[in-house]
């Protein structure tokens, strides 16, 4: 019995949207598990924190359908949650702004063998439709604030 292929996607996934679902339904098809490391608030440091807590953007993200489990990042060290989940692939998303080739270099020499892959965008489907967290925030404090 071989053991199951798992792939590995993340993100802060603050307010969810069909962004997010394209990205996770597209990184699920390549391995038989989708683990998903959801980022720290801390270690979102590249845009504006996220609004939900750490737990409630874990528990969302593994409520999900098309995910097999949902993990909290590790505070510090990025690839601790990879060394324990042993995945096949990590699916990094469309604007990710990490460098697979930095990424491919930390796995290597931390021996963790594991491919590295792209995920695609996913477009509006209609005008009013906002695929961005930020977006909706955006639009939340326009018609609310
Ligand atoms: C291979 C990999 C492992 C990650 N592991 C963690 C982690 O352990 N802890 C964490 O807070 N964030 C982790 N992240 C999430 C990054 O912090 C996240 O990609 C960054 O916040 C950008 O997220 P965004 O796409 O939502 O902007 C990881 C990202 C990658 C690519
Ligand atoms: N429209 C989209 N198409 C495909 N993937 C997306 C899309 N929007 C977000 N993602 C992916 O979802 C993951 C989590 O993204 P994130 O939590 O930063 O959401 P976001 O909506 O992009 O946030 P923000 O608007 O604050 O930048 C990332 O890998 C990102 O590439």
């Amino acid at each position: 019995m071989t053991e199951p292929t798992r792939a590995v996607a993340q993100g802060t996934f603050d307010l969810l949207h069909p962004g997010h679902i394209h990205y996770l339904e597209e990184a699920a098809t390549y391995a038989d598990e989708l683990h998903v490391i959801v980022a720290r608030r801390a270690n979102v440091t590249h845009k504006e924190p996220p609004i939900l807590s750490d737990r409630q953007r874990q528990e969302t993200v593994g409520a999900l359908g098309v995910v097999d489990a949902a993990h909290r990042g590790h505070p510090e060290d990025i690839f601790v949650p990879i060394e324990q989940i042993d995945p096949d692939v990590i699916v990094l998303g469309h604007d990710q702004h990490h460098d697979a080739a930095a990424i491919s270099e930390t796995l290597a020499d931390r021996g963790i063998d594991c491919e590295i892959e792209r995920a695609s965008t996913r477009e509006p489907s209609h005008d009013a439709e906002l695929l961005s967290s930020r977006a909706i925030i955006d639009r939340i404090l326009k018609q609310r604030g």
